[in-house]
């Protein structure tokens, strides 16, 4: 079970009161999640109803870190994007102490994860995710994306020798396609701002809707991963874990075309981004083939995390490779 960090309900109780929460009717463990301790606390207010909100423990992230993260969670809640919003003292701070870790209570969504998504799941996080970013736009605080070119450039080499011959080829010969992709005018054009850069299935909620088939998106969350980069970048991220065939990492062309379309109805996309939409494709495959590779043969001291299958990611890319995909017809990208 994933709390490393035991909190007991006094030190709960002291953190409500501090944020006038209410008093404490329950709390729980949460089980799932590898990078941090998370509670569920729930409590009861004033007004004698049950609110129930996470209590997350930051056991990597320092406090120097986190303001960029918990900042632009509030920021896109205040802006109506469907996040969890931290909760703030009288005094406006929203990152306290708990168990000498740094720590934080943000809202609970509703519902659970949706791990076999079909188009109407798409559509919805395609639009909250246009949303989301026309929000960040105003964002005053900057972070980059930390696990995008820059970081590539450093751990590939480290990598290499944990390969065989056809994928270390193959991680090299991406990373130079990638590296001349981010030199180029093209690329310079693409708009960019805070991004999720991390919005897997697993990082969503729906609840159920109206009649059968219709479950609703109650939010995105586990915003750690979050830095300025391109637009397009989270939108490939999503693309290839929304709208892909598990089994071989096939594009699955009609999801990703609602993904798109959705995305479209709320910021359309530029010339550009249609047109790099496949190298972005694959620079998300690599970022998450690189990641995964990390995480198994360079683990981090004191590293929390289970390292997640790398060679889903090399599949992936090599289809993205082999069979690239524009949102629209070529004719159109004349
Ligand atoms: N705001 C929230 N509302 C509802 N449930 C949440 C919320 N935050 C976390 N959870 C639940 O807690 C679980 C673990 O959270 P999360 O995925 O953020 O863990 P983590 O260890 O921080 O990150 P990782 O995804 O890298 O393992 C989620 O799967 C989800 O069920
Ligand atoms: N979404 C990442 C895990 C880190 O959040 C992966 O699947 O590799």
């Amino acid at each position: 079970m994933a709390v490393f960090t035991e909190v007991s309900a006094e030190q709960a109780q002291a953190l409500l009161d501090h944020l006038q929460l209410g008093s404490l009717s329950s709390l729980r463990g949460i089980g799932a999640g590898i990078e941090n301790t998370n509670y569920f606390v729930d409590c009861t207010q004033a007004d004698g109803h049950l609110h129930r909100y996470v209590l997350t423990l930051f056991e990597r992230l320092t406090a120097e870190q986190l303001p960029f993260y918990l900042r632009l969670m509030q920021h896109l809640a205040q802006r109506g994007v469907l996040v969890p919003s931290p909760h703030a003292d009288s005094s406006g701070e929203i990152l306290f102490e708990v168990a000498g870790k740094p720590a934080a209570i943000v809202d609970r969504l509703h519902g659970g994860h949706q791990m076999a998504p079909d188009a109407f799941h798409c559509q919805q996080v395609g639009a909250m995710l246009a949303r989301m970013h026309l929000a960040g736009k105003d964002y005053p605080l900057h972070q980059p994306n930390l696990r995008g070119l820059a970081w590539w450039r450093e751990v590939v080499p480290q990598l290499l020798p944990f390969l065989a011959a056809d994928q270390a080829e193959l991680l090299h010969s991406e990373l130079a396609y990638q590296e001349q992709l981010a030199a180029s005018a093209r690329y310079g054009d693409l708009p960019t701002g805070p991004i999720h850069a991390d919005l897997f299935r697993d990082n969503v909620m729906f609840e159920p809707g109206e009649g059968p088939g219709r479950e609703r998106l109650t939010g995105f969350f586990d915003f750690y991963f979050a830095g300025v980069d391109t637009w397009l970048f989270d939108i490939a991220v999503c693309l290839n874990d929304w709208c892909i065939d598990l089994t071989s990492g096939r594009l699955i062309e009609e999801r990703a075309a609602v993904f798109v379309s959705a995305y479209e109805s709320v910021r359309p996309l530029s010339g550009a981004e249609h047109r790099l939409l496949p190298a972005l494709l694959r620079a998300a495959a690599l970022r998450f083939w690189v990641s995964r590779l990390f995480d198994l043969h360079l683990p981090r001291e004191a590293s929390l995390l289970k390292a997640h299958d790398p060679s889903h990611f090399e599949r992936v890319l090599r289809e993205r490779i082999a069979k690239p995909w524009h949102a629209l017809h070529d004719e159109a990208l004349k």
